[in-house]
């Protein structure tokens, strides 16, 4: 069942001089329990639409509904996990994750408990009252994407949560993160430039061109390719195949774009 739709969605961004025109006819549908990544290269308009499927921009033309219900503002069923982890400082670990309870005064002892099951799975039982400057990059998204599952999203919004990280936590990250997600049963899309974290973490790829952005090509991702860790996938004949698809699709469209 489609848990997410966006229907010919297009967008302007106004300035007082003149107006660019970032997406342009872009439909897409998001499977319940379904992983999928937009990939394509800067300025294609990636941010602009997970912002729109967010509810956080309104489409100039065209509509987003979630669960059959119109998104015309940002959802309490939508969690993000950003670049940057927009952690209190001057909160504890188990404090920071327990902050949208706390907003929404929902905060009692099973979700303590909950948070601290998280904290568990994440393997971040020992800094439960640390704070986090004490800890690293990779530990701080965990505690990120903590802080987003405890609410229970029925859609996860992933924006490059892993570009900031050096390159062996980012692949230990996409483990830890795709395991859960499958734990948990979550819908979650991805923006990212990586094809490689795109092809080793999702069901479908959205590869999106620029001047507008448009999605250019669908891919899905081999069942063989699904049923591994995105480590182990990145080692499987299919991934490098897909890959190779990927790269000379993106390297034809910046061709056709510098021509
Ligand atoms: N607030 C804004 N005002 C005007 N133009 C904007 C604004 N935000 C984005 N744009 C333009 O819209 C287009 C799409 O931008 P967007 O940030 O969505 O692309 P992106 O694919 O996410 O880029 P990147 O990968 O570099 O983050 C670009 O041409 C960008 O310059």
């Amino acid at each position: 069942m489609s848990l997410l739709k966006g229907k010919q969605l297009t967008h302007y961004y106004f300035n007082t001089s003149n107006y660019t025109k970032a997406l342009e006819n872009i439909s897409l549908s998001v499977e319940e329990g379904a992983f999928i990544s937009l990939l394509g290269p800067s300025g294609c308009g990636k941010t602009t639409l997970l912002s729109i499927l967010a509810g956080i921009i309104e489409p100039t033309f065209g509509k987003v509904t979630l669960n059959e219900k119109n998104v015309t503002e940002t959802q309490s069923e939508m969690g993000y996990m950003l670049q940057q982890d927009y952690l209190f400082p001057w909160k504890k670990i188990i404090d920071n994750v327990l902050i949208g309870p706390k907003i929404r005064k929902t905060l009692d002892n099973q979700t303590i408990e909950k948070a601290k099951q998280l904290l568990k799975d994440i393997g971040l039982s020992s800094v439960i009252d640390a704070y986090p400057s004490s800890l690293s990059g990779g530990m701080r998204q965990r505690v990120a994407l903590a802080r987003t599952l405890i609410t229970d999203p029925s859609l996860l919004l992933l924006d490059e949560p892993f570009s900031a990280l050096d390159f062996q936590t980012k692949l230990k990250l996409e483990d830890l993160v795709s395991a859960l997600l499958k734990q948990y049963h979550k819908t979650s899309i991805l923006v990212t430039h990586d094809i490689g974290e795109a092809i080793a973490m999702s069901d479908q790829i959205y590869v999106m061109n620029a001047n507008p952005g448009r999605i250019h090509q669908q891919f899905e991702v081999p069942i063989e390719l699904r049923q591994l860790s995105p480590f182990d996938a990145r080692k499987h004949a299919k991934y490098q195949h897909l890959f190779d698809r990927i790269w000379e699709e993106l390297n034809q469209l910046e061709s056709t774009s510098i021509g």
